[in-house]
């Protein structure tokens, strides 16, 4: 069963006067354990969609069920904490904190858990599984733009979510370092059994991706 899905999804945006329809109802779903891939022009609505599976922002029709918790029931404090507990973010600029370690980067997110030292120990088996086993000390400045990002996803799995979402996570990395990017979601999906949706731009992704979504003009295009 899906853990997260969207039905009939509509996304509008108020720019003055003017109603912008972003989103012109949209059906996705994600299992546990699959890797999806949105592509799509500029502009088609990628970014609008994994916000709205993101519960970053809602949708002004249709519907969003993260985890079994459809998203117009729950009230925003709710979600946030839904979303803390079940959702891992990757982003193109991976957000890493310069005055920190790869390994303190990755424990960022699971401090508000507390017990430093075990997850010192968790953080340090992430960036084993994604290839930085040798780069626990290092500072950001000192990895590359693919290591910085499997930092980013190692970061991204600390509270072991059910779901990763990730908004263009190659596109500041050439061809290898995106492959390895694309190749550790592979592995994480099938191995975690994390429901993992990218938006991208990258055209390797097909190689990777359990399945393909094209958004065109805010729908799915079959
Ligand atoms: N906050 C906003 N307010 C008004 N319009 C918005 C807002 N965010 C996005 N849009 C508009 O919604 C449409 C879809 O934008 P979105 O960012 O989802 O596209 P995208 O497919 O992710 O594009 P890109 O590949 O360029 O990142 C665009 O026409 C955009 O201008």
């Amino acid at each position: 069963m899906a853990v997260i899905s969207a039905a009939n999804a509509v996304k509008e945006y108020e720019s003055g006067s003017k109603t912008l329809r972003a989103l012109k109802g949209v059906d996705v779903s994600v299992d546990p354990g699959e890797f999806v891939a949105v592509v799509g022009p500029s502009g088609s609505g990628k970014s609008t969609l994994l916000n709205l599976l993101g519960m970053l922002d809602v949708p002004t029709e249709g519907a969003v069920t993260v985890a079994g918790e459809r998203l117009s029931e729950l009230s925003k404090r709710e979600r946030t904490n839904l979303r803390r507990d079940t959702v891992g973010f990757v982003f193109q600029s991976f957000f890493l904190i310069p005055t920190l370690t790869a390994r303190d980067n990755v424990t960022v997110p699971g401090l508000v858990h507390g017990d430093r030292s075990a997850l010192q120990d968790r953080a340090e088996t992430l960036l084993e599984r994604v290839g930085l086993g040798d780069r626990l000390n290092h500072y950001p400045n000192e990895l590359s733009g693919g290591q910085k990002q499997r930092v980013a996803v190692a970061r991204s799995l600390v509270n072991e979510p059910d779901i990763l979402l990730a908004d263009e996570p190659t596109g500041n990395l050439d061809q290898d370092t995106s492959d390895q990017v694309l190749d550790v979601f592979g592995r994480i999906a099938a191995e975690d059994d994390v429901a993992i949706a990218t938006v991208t731009h990258d055209p390797q992704v097909t190689e990777y991706a359990d399945r393909v979504v094209e958004l065109v003009n805010g729908r799915i295009e079959s």
